[in-house]
């Protein structure tokens, strides 16, 4: 099965008065599969709404290809838009109408079925709050709103910008129910970008990462993070004062292994398996006291891919990476391009304003 979005060189310049001119999108790519909850991750500025406000016909870009269902966007967007639902913008809302009637009226216009109110009110968690008026919700209970705005008609491909954002702990998980169950159980594709890592961990089926509007991999979440842990051990001895000796045994015995003594620890990296450790600290007459497989999470591949980590007296500005470690680029995917701008300069700013050509 094809895939439900292709995008392919994507590129977008804003040109600022007095500024140089900014390439939000850099020849970005991303592919989305059928029926998958797909996470769009990227440090800020990195242009991810950018990219679904392009999908979906909201800004013209300046080259590159994009498809949805086959058919290439924005010229037949029309032709697929009733089977999208999207919240990419902050919801606006009547704030004197409640949610019910915010809903029946969007339905009525659509020529909806008035069921599809009450379910999409149940869907999201705001039966109980349906007679209040807008202006009294929360900004999760807008969310929500937004999303039963989107889901209204059934589509086939639902795209959120932060659907988490301003839900409460149990806001996220009833969204995370849905978003999976939307997907899993109805075959609906849903795009989330989001800047909750460990939510994406648990929510999403696959992902793209993308930084200064680039992709710089994608595949399986599960995928991604086993293909960076690259398993770093934590090794301690009784005497930490061996500790120096026990690195430069490790060292010595093969090549590629590292070992670096932190406070009472050693962190070994590219050794070929926990078991060789422990022999061949024991053949230098070195017995441990604890060996600790490091498994990395999203955060910390997120980091490393994207050279966000933070560098001791360094702050990362917005739109800024950092080198990406010779040792991420080598574990990406084959053909995912990995960018290592150093001491790039800030490149974004709030007051920027959109070219219109
Ligand atoms: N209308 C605009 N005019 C000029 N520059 C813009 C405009 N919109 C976005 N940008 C710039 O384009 C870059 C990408 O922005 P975008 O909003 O797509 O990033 P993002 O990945 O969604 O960020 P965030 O995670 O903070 O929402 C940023 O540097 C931003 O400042």
């Amino acid at each position: 099965m094809p895939p439900i979005i292709e995008i392919s060189g994507l590129r977008k310049t804003y040109r600022r008065s007095f500024r140089q001119p900014h390439h939000a999108l850099d020849g970005l790519d991303l592919e989305v599969a059928a029926g998958q909850v797909h996470g769009f991750l990227g440090p800020n500025g990195s242009g991810k709404t950018t990219t679904l406000r392009a999908l979906l016909g909201l800004i013209r870009v300046d080259g590159g290809t994009m498809r949805v269902f086959g058919e290439e966007v924005p010229h037949r967007l029309p032709q697929v838009v009733s089977r999208i639902g999207a919240v990419v913008e902050s919801p606006q809302f009547f704030k004197h109408f409640s949610g019910r009637l915010t809903l029946q009226l969007l339905a009525e216009s659509a020529g909806l079925p008035k069921e599809r109110v009450e379910a999409v009110l149940e869907q999201v968690g705001l039966r109980e709050a349906a007679k209040a008026s807008v202006k009294g919700y929360s900004l999760g209970m807008r969310q929500r709103l937004a999303v039963a705005q989107a889901l209204l008609k059934q589509p086939q491909l639902l795209i959120l910008d932060e659907p988490a954002n301003g839900l409460d702990p149990a806001g996220i998980h009833h969204m995370r129910e849905l978003l999976q169950w939307l997907a899993h159980e109805q075959g609906v594709t849903v795009v989330v970008s989001s800047h909750l890592l460990s939510e994406v961990q648990q929510l999403c089926d696959s992902m793209t990462i993308v930084s200064r509007g680039r992709r710089i991999v994608d595949g399986s979440v599960a995928d991604i993070i086993a293909g960076h842990s690259g398993a770093s051990l934590s090794v301690r001895v009784p005497d930490a004062g061996a500790l120096p000796e026990a690195a430069e045994a490790l060292k010595t015995a093969k090549a590629g292994v590292g070992a670096v003594v932190e406070r009472d620890r050693l962190v070994v990296t590219g050794a070929p398996e926990p078991a060789w450790v422990t022999q061949t600290l024991a053949e230098s007459g070195i017995y441990l006291s604890e060996l600790v497989t490091q498994t990395k999470n999203l955060e910390s591949v997120f980091l490393e891919l994207t050279g966000t980590a933070p560098q001791p007296g360094q702050t990362v500005q917005i739109g800024q990476s950092v080198a990406v470690p010779q040792a991420a680029a080598q574990s990406a995917p084959a053909g995912a391009p990995i960018e290592a701008p150093v001491n790039a300069a800030p490149e974004s700013g709030p007051e920027a304003e959109e070219a219109q050509r």
